[in-house]
C-alpha cells in the first residue's frame, strides 16, 4: 500500500513458470486494478524472489491456439491500461514473463537479473507480441540479435540497451512502488511500445537482407532462428497489428514443426540427466558428494590443459603434472595462454574477468599427496594408465577420488592396480575441454555412488553436463561412434568421395560431416586406437586379409593415410588438402580421389554411384542401432542420455533431438526395415544388422521413447 494510492503487487507466479492458470490469474488482476478507482499504479512483480522464467512448455505441445492468443491478449491489456503499470524484475525475466514486461510502461530489474527471449531454443518464437514490442524498444539490430539467438541478456547490458528502465542494488520492488508513485498521472501514450514507431535505420533494406543470410548460416538447419528474424523483420514492414498476426503465425508454424517438439525434448532430457540412478538403485538420494577443495590434473596435452581451466572456472585450485620439463613448459605456456584468451572472452562480452588462480605446474608425483581428486588425462595406453594410477594409489591420500579421462579403456582394469577400486571412476571430457559441455562419467564395478556423485556434483561446479554410464569399450558415445565411421569408411571404399558424404550430413544438421570432422581432431588418434587393439601395424597378423577383420569387413584406407603421414588438417592433408599444415581452408583433394581409385582398382571393387538417402541412412540408423543395444546392455539407463551425450559432446543438430529421438520420429518398423536391406547387401557388416532390442520395440507395436527403459528392464528381469 502507498499513501493516497493504492499498488497493487501481482504476483503472477508461484512457481518460476506459468500456466495458463497463471495467465488467467494476471488477466483478473489487472481488470480488477483497472476497475478499482482507488488503485493509481500498479506493479506487477513474480514471487520467490524470481520475476518468471517464461510459460511452463512441460505440455507446449498439447497447448492448443487459444492459451497461447491468451498471454497475447493479456500483454495488450496490460499495455492499454490508463494505470501506470510497472515490472518489478527480480532475478529473471524470461520468455513470456519478459513479455509481460514489455507490455508493462516501466520495467525496473535488480542487478543480478538476466532477461532474455529463449523461446527460439525451444524451437518457438516470443509469440505474446515480443517480436514485434522489442525492435520498437530496442531497435531491430539488437532486436535480432536477442530474439534469434535466446541469449540472456544481464541487467547492466539489459539497462544500456534500453530494454529497462532502472537497475536498482537490492529490492526492484520497492524501487518499482516508488517509481509507480512518481510517474503516476504523466502521459502514457509514449510508455506504450504499441504505439512506437520501430527506430529507422539509414539501410534498414541491406541490414536485413544480411543479417537474414547470417542468421540462416547460423541456423544451421534450424527454423527457429529464421522464423524470429522473419517476425522481427514483419515488425519493420507491418503495422502493430498486423505485425502480431504475422508473429501468431510463425509461431503455430514452429509449434507444430517437429523441431520444437525435438527441441523440447532435449531441454528435459538434459535435465533429466541430473536425477541420475543406477541399475541397483543408487542415486543422489542414497549417495553424498564429497568436497573438492584441491584437485590435480596428470597430462598437459589438449585435454588436459582444457581440464584444468575447467576446474579453475569452478575456483578449485590445481595441481598441473606433467612427466618431464620440457612437456611441462609447453603445457604451462599452452594452459596460461587458454586462461587469458578465456579473460579477454569475458572482458569482451562485457563480464569482469575475475584474478585467474594459477595452476601449481611441476614434475613431482609427491604434489598430489593432499589433493581431493586426480584427472589422469595421458595417453590412451592401457600399460601407462595403470602404471599411473598404481603410484597414485601409493601417493594420494586414502579417500582422493581417482578420475580418469580415457575415451574407451576398461575402467575396471585401470582401477584394479589401485588400492581402492571403489574410488576410480572415469571422467570422460570432449574436446575442447574448456568449452565442450559434455562429461561422460563412467563407473566401474566398484566405483561407489559417493564417487560418482562427486563426479556429477564437480561437473555441474564446472558448468557442464554430467551423463553416468556403464563401463564397455568406447562408453555411449564412442562406441556408437565406431560405427558411423565405418559406414563413412565403407560407403568411400564403394563410391562416394568424401565430400559428398560430409555434405548429407551437413544437410543433416551437422556443422561438419564426419571426414572433417576426422581432419579437425586429427586421424592419428583413430590410428592409434586400432593399433592398440591390434587392428592394424606391427601386431596383425601376416596374412590378414586387407578389408577384412575377424571376419567383419574392415577399412585399411584411414590406417593407409597415416602411414603416409596424412593426419589431417595438422599436417595440411588428410581426407582434404588444406591451404597449409594447420590450416583452416578445406579443399577437396584431386590426389586422394586418385587414389580411391587405385585402392577400388586394386581391390575389385566397381564403383557405385550412391544416392544420398544410402548415405544418410546408413551412417545414421547404423550408430543408433548400437544405441539400442547400448539400452539393452545397461550401459545407458535411458535414450534420452544417449540424446544428451550425442548433442552435447558430438555436435549432433538438437533441433533433430539426438539420434534416438530422431530414429522414434522416424519410425522404429521404418528404421528396423532399412537396416534390415542394407544388412542384407552388406553381410560382412554385423553392425548393420538390426539390434534384437530394436526388433523387440517394433514387436510390441512401437511404443514412445519414454517408455523404452522400461522394457530393457522387462527383458533383463529374472524374475
Ligand atoms: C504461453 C505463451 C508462450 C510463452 C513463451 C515462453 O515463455 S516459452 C518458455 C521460455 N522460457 C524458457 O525457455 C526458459 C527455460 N528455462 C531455463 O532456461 C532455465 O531453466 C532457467 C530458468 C535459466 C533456470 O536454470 P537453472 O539451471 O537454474 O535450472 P534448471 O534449468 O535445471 O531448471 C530447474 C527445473 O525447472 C524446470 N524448468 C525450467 N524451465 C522450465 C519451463 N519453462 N517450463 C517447465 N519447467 C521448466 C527444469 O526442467 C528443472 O526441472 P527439474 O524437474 O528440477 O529437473
Amino acid at each position: 500500500m502507498v499513501d493516497c494510492f493504492q499498488t497493487l503487487h501481482t504476483h503472477f507466479n508461484c512457481l518460476i513458470y506459468f500456466s495458463p492458470v497463471v495467465t488467467q490469474a494476471l488477466e483478473r488482476d489487472v481488470n480488477q486494478a483497472n476497475s478499482d478507482p482507488t488503485v493509481k499504479a500498479v506493479v506487477i512483480c513474480g514471487a520467490n524472489g524470481k520475476f518468471s522464467a517464461g510459460a511452463d512448455i512441460r505440455n507446449f505441445a498439447n497447448i492448443g491456439q487459444s492459451k497461447f492468443s491468451s498471454l497475447e491478449s493479456v500483454v495488450s491489456l496490460i499495455e492499454k491500461s490508463d494505470k501506470p503499470m510497472v515490472a518489478a524484475i527480480e532475478d529473471l525475466a524470461f520468455g513470456g514473463g519478459l513479455e509481460i514486461a514489455l507490455g508493462c510502461h516501466y520495467r525496473i530489474a535488480n542487478m543480478k537479473a538476466r532477461v532474455g527471449l529463449p523461446e527460439v531454443t525451444i524451437g518457438l518464437l516470443p509469440g505474446a507480441g515480443g517480436t514485434q514490442r522489442l525492435p520498437r524498444l530496442i531497435g531491430v539490430p539488437a532486436a535480432i540479435d536477442i530474439i534469434t539467438t535466446g541469449r540472456h541478456v544481464p541487467a547492466t547490458e539489459a539497462l544500456k540497451l534500453g530494454i529497462l528502465d532502472e537497475v536498482v542494488e537490492e529490492n526492484p520492488i520497492e524501487a518499482a512502488i516508488n517509481l509507480a508513485q512518481r510517474v503516476t498521472g504523466q502521459p502514457l501514450g509514449p510508455r506504450r511500445l504499441c504505439l512506437k514507431e520501430v527506430p529507422k535505420l539509414p539501410n534498414m533494406e541491406a541490414f536485413l537482407d544480411e543479417a537474414r543470410l547470417k542468421v540462416k548460416k547460423r541456423a544451421n538447419g534450424q527454423l527457429s532462428p529464421q522464423m524470429c528474424f522473419e517476425a522481427v523483420r514483419a515488425s519493420v514492414y507491418l503495422p502493430f497489428a498486423e505485425g502480431i498476426q504475422k508473429e501468431k503465425q510463425l509461431f503455430m508454424y514452429l509449434l507444430s514443426s517437429g523441431q520444437s517438439k525435438a527441441l523440447q525434448y532435449a531441454f528435459f532430457a538434459q535435465r533429466a540427466m541430473e536425477k541420475w540412478v543406477l541399475p541397483n538403485g543408487a542415486s543422489w538420494g542414497t549417495a553424498d558428494p564429497q568436497p573438492v577443495k584441491k584437485a590435480a590434473v596428470i597430462g598437459l596435452g589438449t585435454m588436459g590443459r582444457g581440464i584444468v581451466a575447467s576446474l579453475l572456472k569452478a575456483k578449485i585450485p590445481v595441481v598441473a603434472l606433467e612427466q618431464d620439463k620440457k612437456q611441462l613448459e609447453v603445457g604451462k605456456a599452452a594452459v596460461m595462454a587458454l586462461l587469458e584468451r578465456e579473460a579477454l572472452k569475458m572482458h569482451q562480452n562485457g563480464q569482469k574477468p575475475k584474478k585467474p588462480i594459477v595452476p601449481h605446474f611441476t614434475l613431482d608425483f609427491g604434489a598430489l599427496k593432499d589433493v581431493d581428486l586426480v584427472i589422469e588425462a595421458v595417453f590412451e595406453e592401457i600399460a601407462l594408465k595403470k602404471e599411473i594410477f598404481h603410484k597414485l594409489s601409493v601417493i594420494c591420500k586414502p579417500e582422493a577420488l581417482l578420475g580418469t579421462n580415457t575415451s574407451y579403456l576398461d575402467i575396471d582394469e585401470i582401477a584394479s592396480v589401485t588400492d581402492r577400486p571403489h574410488k576410480v571412476i572415469g571422467i570422460h571430457f570432449f574436446s575442447p575441454a574448456h568449452i565442450m559441455k559434455l562429461v561422460e562419467i563412467i563407473y566401474g564395478q566398484q566405483t561407489s555412488p559417493s564417487a560418482i556423485a562427486t563426479a556429477m556434483s564437480l561437473a555441474k561446479s564446472m558448468g557442464k553436463i554430467g551423463v553416468v554410464v556403464g563401463n564397455c569399450f568406447g562408453f555411449v558415445g564412442n562406441r556408437m561412434l565406431t560405427h558411423y565411421y565405418d559406414q563413412a569408411y565403407f560407403l568411400i571404399e564403394d563410391g562416394s568421395t568424401p565430400e559428398e558424404v560430409d555434405k548429407v550430413l551437413q544437410e543433416f544438421g551437422f556443422k561438419m560431416g564426419p571426414l572433417r570432422v576426422g581432419d579437425l581432431a586429427g586421424l592419428d588418434v583413430g590410428w592409434r586406437i586400432r593399433k592398440g587393439k591390434g587392428q592394424t601395424g606391427d601386431a596383425l597378423p601376416p596374412g590378414t586379409p586387407p578389408r577384412h577383420r575377424d571376419g567383419m569387413r574392415y577399412s585399411p584406407i584411414p590406417d593407409m593415410l597415416c602411414e603416409m603421414g596424412r593426419y589431417g588438417e595438422k599436417t595440411g592433408k588428410g581426407w582434404y588438402l588444406y591451404d597449409k599444415p594447420g590450416g583452416k581452408i578445406a579443399q577437396p583433394d584431386p590426389w586422394l580421389h586418385g587414389f580411391l581409385s587405385d585402392f577400388r582398382r586394386t581391390h575389385n571393387i566397381t564403383a557405385r554411384t550412391i544416392s544420398q538417402d544410402e548415405i544418410l541412412e546408413r551412417c545414421l540408423y547404423s550408430l543408433a542401432n548400437e544405441g539400442f543395444r547400448i539400452l539393452s546392455d545397461g550401459i545407458a539407463s535411458c535414450p534420452e542420455a544417449i540424446d544428451t551425450i550425442y548433442i552435447n559432446g558430438y555436435a549432433w543438430p538438437r533441433h533433430t533431438g539426438g539420434p534416438m529421438f530422431y530414429t522414434s520420429q522416424v519410425g522404429l518398423p521404418k528404421v528396423l526395415a532399412k537396416l534390415q536391406e542394407y544388412a542384407e547387401a552388406n553381410p560382412d557388416i554385423p553392425s548393420l544388422q538390426p539390434s534384437p532390442f530394436l526388433q523387440k520395440l517394433v514387436a510390441l507395436g512401437s511404443p514412445p521413447l519414454k517408455e523404452w527403459a522400461s522394457h530393457v528392464r522387462s527383458q533383463n528381469s529374472k524374475l
